[in-house]
């Protein structure tokens, strides 16, 4: 047989990304947002194909016995994007939209946050395809303890360090702990950001995310020459970052005009009570159901078409859609949640004038006190309050001029500036490792 000199077509077979997490429509979008700041910053192709791609993938079994005696085998994911800046970081998710693709996505999203923030952290994020709601506390505790157990090969403190995101929170974060403690033979406070107080947490990072969201909510106003305390808001999500950033907000003076949980919304143009809602949920496991004031109406998206000033979506991804977006009727769009916009209602809303804080900028508050938590962990030292709150609302102001520098110099939106600020810190960094010389 003579050898044939014809150039090889291909150099591998088709990538089996295509059939794990590249053919995952939330996936592409994250990619799509992506490819927009490869173009406008001329990124080199080598370096754009190889942060297309998480650097690593993890995909486990999770078998708990459930209180019936029967065993129900979960799947959990960790997913490593990058770690040229330093550790991988990124929460852990409890849902049953949870998949590859998904975690995929947040996983590159917590590179670009990271990364436009100035830690010296990468990305990455986990989860489990679950309802938490429809588990005992037993098994949700051994769910937990099981995932962590299955991922420990690939986490640690000087590695990769889970925290909350939806579905999950401080304890959650203190039986990771202890789990991936118990394995170690020793105590290893480093491997979780998001613990207790008691149990090594920093103060304020229960708070973080939702106060960081308002700290840009307040930038976003200065730069508008929008007074706060006159505002009105929505709030999609009450939760963690949701009730904070409600809070917050009516602090400030403004007026909640609507929020929802997974039940329903709660809609008053009159202006809802925001502390009084917090206390009800609070007190009945998380739920707004039978909240007295305001119409309660059983889809939670009415809370994202309520007209306000200032609209939070604070839930799940991709809830403001290329179909929904004519609905949408604010002036600032504030991401608490990560994706909550397809790229089809980014388009509509920015040519509709509505100033967008793209999530890697807007929750950004969340990581930045996890990375104080960490460090402060490693000194065995911890600060104020006052401290941590100061620290946490320099960094992000200072990230939001610098996004709105970037959009000026590129003549692009806030969402594609802030990825390429993101985006150009790991590209410099990896470059100066001697990566893609
Ligand atoms: N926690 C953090 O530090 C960070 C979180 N984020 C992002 O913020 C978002 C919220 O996270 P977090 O507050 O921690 O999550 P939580 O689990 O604390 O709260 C989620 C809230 O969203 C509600 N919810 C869930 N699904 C829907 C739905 N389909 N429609 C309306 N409401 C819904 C829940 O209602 P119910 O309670 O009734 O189920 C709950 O009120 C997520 O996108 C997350 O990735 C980003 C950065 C950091
Ligand atoms: O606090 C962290 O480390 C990560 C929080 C997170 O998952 C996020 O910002 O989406």
């Amino acid at each position: 047989m003579t050898e044939s000199t014809a150039p090889r077509r291909s150099y591998r077979a088709p990538d089996p990304g295509e059939h794990l997490w590249g053919a995952s429509p939330i996936y592409r979008r994250t990619v799509e947002n992506f490819n927009k700041a490869v173009e406008v910053l001329k990124l080199d192709a080598n370096v754009a194909a190889r942060l297309r791609r998480p650097e690593r993938v993890l995909v486990v079994s999770v078998p708990v016995r459930m209180d019936d005696g029967h065993v129900e085998v979960f799947t959990g994911y960790r997913v490593q994007h990058n770690d040229s800046c330093g550790p991988y970081k990124g929460g852990i998710r409890y849902s049953v939209d949870v998949d590859l693709g998904e975690v995929c996505s947040l996983a590159m999203q917590m590179t670009w946050k990271t990364a436009l923030v100035g830690l010296p952290l990468g990305g990455a994020k986990g989860g489990v395809s679950v309802d938490p709601r429809m588990l005992s506390y037993r098994e949700v505790q051994d769910l937990t303890r099981r995932y962590t157990s299955e991922i420990s090969p690939i986490i640690g403190p000087e590695t990769d360090i889970p925290a909350p995101d939806m579905g999950t929170s401080e304890r959650h974060m203190a039986w990771i702990m202890d789990t991936y403690s118990a394995r170690q033979g020793k105590l290893s406070q480093g491997v979780v950001t998001g613990k207790p107080v008691d149990v090594g947490g920093s103060l304020l990072r229960r708070e973080a995310t939702g106060k960081g969201v308002v700290y840009c909510i307040d930038e976003a106003a200065k730069h508008l020459g929008i007074d706060v305390s006159k505002t009105t808001f929505a709030v999609h999500g009450f939760g963690n970052v949701g009730s904070v950033a409600a809070l917050e907000m009516a602090a400030r003076g403004a007026k909640c005009v609507a929020v929802a949980d997974v039940g329903g919304a709660l809609i008053d143009p009159r202006g809802l009570d925001v502390a009084a809602i917090v206390k009800y949920a609070e007190t009945h496991n998380g739920t707004l159901d039978g909240f007295a004031d305001g119409s309660r109406v059983a889809d939670p998206l009415q809370a994202l078409y309520a007209k306000c000033d200032v609209l939070i979506p604070a839930a799940t991804g991709n809830v403001i859609t290329g179909e929904n977006a004519h609905k949408i009727d604010c002036r600032i769009l504030a991401e608490g949640a990560n994706a909550p916009t397809m790229v089809a209602a980014d388009t509509e809303l920015q040519n509709r004038g509505v100033f967008i804080i793209p999530d890697v900028l807007c929750n950004a508050g969340g990581v930045t006190v996890s990375y104080f938590e960490w460090v402060q962990g490693g000194m065995h030292f911890f600060w104020s309050a006052d401290e941590i709150d100061q620290r946490l609302r320099s960094i992000l102001t200072t990230a939001f001029a610098r996004m709105l520098e970037e959009m000026k110099t590129s003549g692009t939106s806030t969402r594609v500036a802030a990825l390429c600020l993101g985006i150009k810190r790991v590209d410099r960094v990896m470059r100066a490792r001697g990566l893609f010389a």
